[in-house]
């Protein structure tokens, strides 16, 4: 009896051993139902195929190998990504719904402390803060309320471009955090060395172990995941530079100076949320705002810049219209956006070809969905990246503000509308949680390309030993959160004697102004 008993554990045993062996080749195995995509190994997946560095191009590369849908298993984890305008347009848009949550990842969670909107999942309060935000960064509430502002930054900043022009890397970041300084805290900032200039953080939560594609790395101690204590010590860097931030507005109001800012408004209880905040929540809605609306923006003019330094020609287009419209009596404002149409083309070409996050900010479904057949499962990573939905333009590598002509509208015109193939790009994502500063990025850009087209020439620096201009390599980006092209050199050259009066002069009209917010 006893060899019968032995044998028949040593069965169970072998049996369990083979479902484990089983059980652990199938992870990280694609289910057919799913989209197409690169082969799996065992347990990865498709995680090693992963660079470090030119996602978006491996994108692209994995969509002309595998079709417009495809998809990638991280571990237990599913990836799709979208290459594709159609699906785009029915899943991000239309099935919004479902898919705007955003990816289930703990580290950025413990980082962000569930604190930062922009990285919220689709609860009560992210749906409260973002209809704040978006009343109050609204068109017509820019127009009212931000627009003198943005006039006079941008003055000062062509200003400083006359006085000091080897620093533009430091004045563009200067007057694109200055703006959204005055507009979330009612403080601006004079100089690149002021506290609202050098305020954004730059804790970024850097790599960590992705435990929901493979939820064994949870039983790691914290003391061998040194990524954990970067998280948390991320989320209290961060809080307290935003925590500050408030105090400042409240120290500024209780000695009686109420502004017209967000924090002013939503202080006095003017403004309120659906869901109340607590005092640091507050804070760090502050934060994401002024954070989402800086840097972005700086990036994106400091890309403007360096293609236009190289294609004289495109500059020239521009200087038509400006010169017809403006003359040298005056510089362009945002009330000339009609007459202009040509500097709302560079502004597109710009966001259509380097857009800030060129594989996009990733959205998740929040249930089973299927699309042409194919399987999208619940809690999904879903990317739509820019850079990959740029197939409808003929020769998309190539820098050519034409082929917007006759696309006269702001970009949030094109993502609302049904023709998706006319869109213009996908540089501000997408569905309901496009970019909540989308109307206040497209008038800092165009304000800011307009003036400096119409005051300069933008051309690559003279190299002192040589004589000869520097080459500009468009091909230089620091791949990080942000896409920014690397530190490069031109010239701004004032294009007249009266070109520069009137900067001096419109600087002086606006110091004023500008001294109230100091
Ligand atoms: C050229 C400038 C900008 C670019 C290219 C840009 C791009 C983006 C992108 C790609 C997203 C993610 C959209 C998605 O998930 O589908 C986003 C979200 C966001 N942006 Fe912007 N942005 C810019 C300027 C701004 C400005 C000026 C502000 C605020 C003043 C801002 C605040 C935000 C916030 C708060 C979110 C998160 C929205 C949410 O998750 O509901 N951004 N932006």
């Amino acid at each position: 009896m006893r060899p019968l008993i032995t044998t028949f554990c040593g069965l169970i045993a072998i049996l369990c051993v083979l479902f484990l062996v089983h059980k652990l080749l199938r992870f990280g195995h694609r289910d057919k139902r799913l989209p197409p995509g690169p082969p799996t190994i065992p347990i990865l997946g498709n995680a090693h195929l992963i660079p470090s560095h030119g996602l978006h191009l491996k994108f692209k590369e994995w969509s002309d190998k595998y079709g417009n849908i495809f998809s990638l298993k991280i571990g237990a984890g599913t990836v799709i990504v979208l290459s594709d305008r159609r699906a785009v347009h029915d899943l991000i848009g239309k099935r919004s719904a479902i898919y705007s949550e955003r990816p289930l990842d703990n580290n950025s969670e413990v980082a962000f402390g569930g604190e930062n909107f922009a990285f919220l999942h689709a609860t009560p309060s992210w749906r409260a803060q973002r209809k704040v935000a978006s009343q109050y960064l609204a068109p017509k509430s820019i127009d009212d309320k931000i627009a003198p502002i943005q006039e006079a930054e941008t003055c000062q900043l062509v200003h400083d471009l006359l006085e000091t022009p080897d620093q533009f890397f430091a004045h563009i970041k200067r007057v694109t955090a200055s703006i959204a300084a005055i507009a979330i805290f009612g403080f601006r900032a004079p100089t690149v060395d002021s506290h609202w200039t050098t305020i954004n953080p730059t804790c970024e939560p850097g790599s960590y172990l992705p435990i929901e594609q493979f939820p064994i790395l949870k039983y790691i101690p914290d003391r061998w995941a040194p990524s954990k204590a970067r998280a948390k010590h991320c989320y209290r860097a961060v809080t307290a530079i935003w925590v500050d931030a408030r105090k400042r507005v409240e120290k500024r109001r209780q000695n009686g100076d109420e502004r017209s800012s967000m924090a002013d408004r939503v202080l006095s209880g003017e403004v309120k949320f659906d869901v109340p905040l607590t005092p640091t929540q507050l804070s760090n809605f502050f934060g994401t705002l002024h954070q989402g609306g800086a840097d972005t923006t700086s990036s994106m003019v400091l890309t403007h810049v360096l293609y236009l330094a190289k294609h004289p020609l495109v500059q020239h287009k521009a200087r038509l219209e400006l010169d017809c419209v403006c003359g040298t009596e005056r510089m362009p404002t945002w009330a000339d956006f009609k007459d202009l149409p040509y500097i709302n083309c560079i502004i597109k070409e710009g966001l259509r070809l380097r857009p800030v996050s060129p594989v996009g900010v990733p959205h998740r479904v929040s249930r089973d969905d299927w699309f042409d057949g194919l399987l999208i499962p619940k809690d999904a990573t879903i990317f739509f990246p820019p850079h990959a939905l740029n197939s409808p333009f003929e020769d998309p590598e190539t820098y050519n503000p034409d082929r917007f002509l006759g696309r006269p509208k702001l970009a949030m015109d094109y993502a609302g509308s049904p023709d998706y193939m006319n869109r213009d790009h996908y540089a501000y994502g997408g569905g309901r949680r496009i970019c909540v500063g989308i109307h206040l990025a497209e008038r800092m850009q165009w304000r800011i390309v307009g003036k400096l087209l119409w005051a300069f020439e933008i051309k690559p620096a003279v190299d002192e030993e040589t004589g000869k201009s520097v080459n500009l390599d468009l091909d230089a980006y620091v791949d990080g959160f942000l896409m920014q092209p690397a530190p490069y050199k031109v010239r701004f050259t004032p294009r007249s004697e009266k070109h520069a009066r009137i900067i001096q002069q419109d600087f002086k009209n606006i110091e004023d102004f500008l001294k109230k917010w100091e």
